[in-house]
């Protein structure tokens, strides 16, 4: 019989950097890198990967293998997949970004990423926030939670600020973040941000979830019909959602209202639901992030492959509008709950309310 693998595991991953390895008895998995407090991977029963995650992470720039062989002005430079087989985009020395791709400081593309204390651009902090950006710790030692529970595949992780933090967030927080794979395979993140300061300090947040799906024009949104949203491709003026569930043909970047705790992503072609559920994000679960670059925007992205909008959707638990802010000492806690069961979905087959309600 094959040796079994722990349940926990530390190894390093892409570039040499520490994650850790969550494993359940069925055959589930995910995978945390410290660089961001980041779930980069997580996978059902059948070893099939459920986040998107794009194929420029960890890619490698080298010289063309055929430089004698070019002409006058010919680019002279690939950007290659991690197994140097694939070759992604061809370029000069002189377009090659200066920043490599998934080595911190910059954010990994795809899985999921936490935005904190700042969603999007609105404040003084770079996109997103830092906490995306930074070396998270293993926490040892966390505060235990209320209900104790049996299943041993998870992981605590915990980010405090750094001196240089402080100087562009002056306030002193701890943020933790338990990731926990249930025996079914599905994935929980909770987050509890604790204000360590003196005074109150305000932040916004975001579960950055970036979903794998197989077309992106065969997937379809329930639970966020007839729903008012803020369009941020129109300077956030304020639309309601007509009818059905959401579909796409074109780029996507909207903060939906008032939203429920339960939204289900139908893939026809995978016949794959994902189902999220935001158990006690009180205010943050009122937003609810839907973004798809889609082509135009796709290309102009370094890190991420021209085609690949088609295969990836975000619908990111957030808490944007309206930020959190806590008194010194005080904690909040916001919690998402993923889980990807099959479908057969033929149209008008799949009750909506059944997903969101059942
Ligand atoms: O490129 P990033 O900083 O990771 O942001 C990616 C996207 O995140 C969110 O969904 C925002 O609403 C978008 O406006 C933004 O383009």
């Amino acid at each position: 019989m094959a040796e079994e693998k722990p349940l926990v595991e530390i190894s390093k991953g892409l570039n040499g950097l520490e994650k850790i390895v969550l494993r359940q008895v069925r055959g589930s998995s995910t995978e945390v890198y410290l660089h961001g407090g980041h779930v980069t991977s997580w996978k059902n029963d059948h070893g099939e990967e459920l986040l998107f995650l794009s194929s420029k992470v960890g890619a490698k720039y080298r010289p063309n293998v055929d430089l004698s062989l070019l002409e006058g002005d010919e680019a002279n430079f690939v950007l290659v997949d991690l197994e140097g087989t694939k070759v992604l985009q061809t370029m000069f020395r002189t377009e090659i970004p200066l920043q490599a791709i998934f080595k911190p400081p910059k954010p990994i593309r795809g899985g999921i990423p936490i935005c904190f204390p700042q969603f999007g651009g609105h404040g003084n902090l770079d996109q997103h926030g830092f906490a995306r950006n930074r070396v998270w710790s293993i926490d040892t030692d966390p505060p235990p939670f209320p209900t104790a529970s049996a299943n041993k595949a998870f992981v605590d992780l915990i980010l405090k600020p750094s001196e240089e933090d402080l100087k562009i967030w002056p306030h002193s927080f701890e943020f933790r973040l338990r990731i926990t794979l249930g025996p079914g395979g599905d994935l929980m993140l909770t987050s509890r941000i604790r204000n360590t300061d003196t005074k109150p300090f305000s932040f916004t947040f975001a579960y950055h979830t970036y979903f794998s799906v197989s077309d992106i024009s065969e997937v379809r949104v329930e639970g966020l019909e007839t729903l008012d949203y803020l369009d941020n491709l129109k300077e956030k003026e304020r639309f309601t959602e007509q009818g059905d569930a959401i579909t796409f043909e074109s780029e996507v970047d909207k903060i939906y209202l008032s939203t429920p705790t339960k939204i289900a992503i139908l893939d026809h072609e995978k016949k794959r639901t994902f189902v999220l559920r935001k158990d006690g994000l009180p205010d943050a679960g009122k937003f609810q992030l839907v973004w798809n670059p889609w082509e135009k925007k796709a290309k102009s992205m370094v890190d991420f492959g021209d085609d690949e909008y088609k295969h990836m959707l975000c619908v990111e638990a957030a808490a944007v509008e309206k930020a959190i802010t806590l008194k010194s000492g005080e904690e909040w806690k916001g919690r998402l709950e993923l889980s990807a069961v099959p479908s057969s979905y033929r149209s008008g087959q799949l009750d909506p309310q059944r997903v969101l309600q059942g």
